[in-house]
């Protein structure tokens, strides 16, 4: 059966994606026999489909990825982001069966489990040149046979999108936990740690795991704390610092969060990554917006002043601090994008605090960031003398 035969065969058992701009991409259901909505953006990470798909800040995403080989690896419990597969849906050419040693289940099983759904067969190129044009575009996934096309574009259209949303909600924890030195015996991570002799609370807005290794590694002990979590609490637990992570949606919608940050900035160091960068962005006066296709992957050129020095970058994220809300009386800006400019990191001038809008952690992604990370046990330690 040629490649064309078989859309036709999906064209009649109704899997697609349909956009608020009226565009449709037949596809086959590989995934979750389920229905979803989604804002639909493109990564181009050559590898890590499974932190991708297990990363929270992509709740609520349809993502596609432009690398048209998927699944060959499979999935395993230790390259996972978090407990489950958190984005709305998966778009992508095809994927293939899972042939490595560390594959515990294929990807299409692990999205089927998750509830995931998921449409092989895109032209993932004209999808992903559709969304540099126009910007990220509200979809419907159908693959319930159970909706038109021309039904699921108006499903798109008239979906609220995930703007002024707290999308937080669906990912935190729902208590504290402090995080354990278990991941040590996971592939890749170094046997003997450091001791763990600074106490740090994280603020979980959907933490990825490999923020939290990373935070171990430089000799923090991490009790990770719900998003919403009043200051006091946290204060009250007496913390050498505070971390505010990475989340899925709109900065502006995360309630609670930004009153937290000004109750807990200036009393001791603060540091934060992605929607943590930009709740303290937000906190500190600046604002944020959108961008028009956000930057998802793995190779994101981002020069850090201080230094000069460039670094590629791994990143995901839709919205950013805006450049001309920042009051340089209070931050100074330390990371630049280099492809748009946008502001990638900063410091503030009056109390001890830094973040980053890349991911350091990567997974996926390059590693050339990692020392934020030693820079965060730095501006903890300089505190204290
Ligand atoms: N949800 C935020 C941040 C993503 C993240 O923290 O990874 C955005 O899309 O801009």
């Amino acid at each position: 059966m040629t490649l064309q035969e078989k859309w036709k065969i999906q064209r009649e058992r109704k899997a697609f994606l349909a956009l608020a701009d009226g565009s449709i991409f037949y596809g086959y259901s590989m995934g979750a026999p389920v229905d979803s909505f989604g804002e639909v953006v493109f990564n181009t990470s050559l590898s890590g489909y499974e932190e991708i798909l297990s990363d929270p800040s992509y709740a609520g995403q349809f993502v596609t990825l432009t690398e048209t080989e998927i699944g060959n690896v499979g999935v395993n419990s230790a390259d996972m982001e978090s407990e489950k597969f958190q984005a709305a849906g998966l778009l992508v050419q095809q994927i293939n069966a899972d042939s490595n040693w560390r594959s515990e289940e294929s990807l299409v099983n692990a999205l089927k489990r998750f509830g995931i759904p998921a449409l092989a067969g895109i032209d993932t190129r004209a999808l992903t040149l559709l969304l540099r044009e126009k910007g990220t575009v509200k979809g419907f996934i159908c693959t319930s046979g159970k909706v038109t096309p021309e039904e699921g574009v108006a499903k798109a259209k008239a979906w609220n999108g995930l703007d002024g949303i707290d999308m937080v909600e669906s990912v935190t924890c729902k208590k504290p936990y402090e995080f354990s030195d278990d991941f040590a015996s996971d592939f890749g991570m170094p046997k003997e740690l450091p001791p763990a002799d600074l106490k740090l609370v994280a603020y979980d807005f959907g933490i990825k795991k490999n923020i939290l290794r990373n935070l171990r590694m430089q000799g923090f002990r991490v009790t990770v704390v719900p998003a919403y979590t009043p200051a006091n609490d946290v204060l009250a637990m007496k913390p050498d610092a505070v971390f505010f992570s990475n989340g899925p949606g709109d900065p502006a919608g995360v309630r609670d969060a930004v009153q937290n940050a000004k109750a807990i900035l200036g009393k001791v160091p603060v540091m934060g990554i992605c929607l943590g960068h930009q709740i303290l962005g937000l906190a500190n006066g600046a604002q944020t917006g959108r961008l028009k296709f956000g930057h998802h992957g793995g190779n994101h050129p981002v020069k850090f002043l201080d230094t000069g020095r460039v670094m590629v970058t791994s990143q995901n994220h839709n919205f950013a601090v805006l450049e001309n809300s920042i009051d340089s009386e209070i931050l100074e800006v330390t990371h630049v994008n280099l492809n748009d400019q946008s502001i990638e990191g900063f410091r503030s001038k009056k109390v001890p605090m830094i973040a980053v809008q890349f991911h350091p952690e990567a997974a996926p992604g390059p590693h050339d960031s990692n020392p934020f990370f030693a820079e965060c046990r730095k501006l903890v330690l300089e505190n204290k003398r």
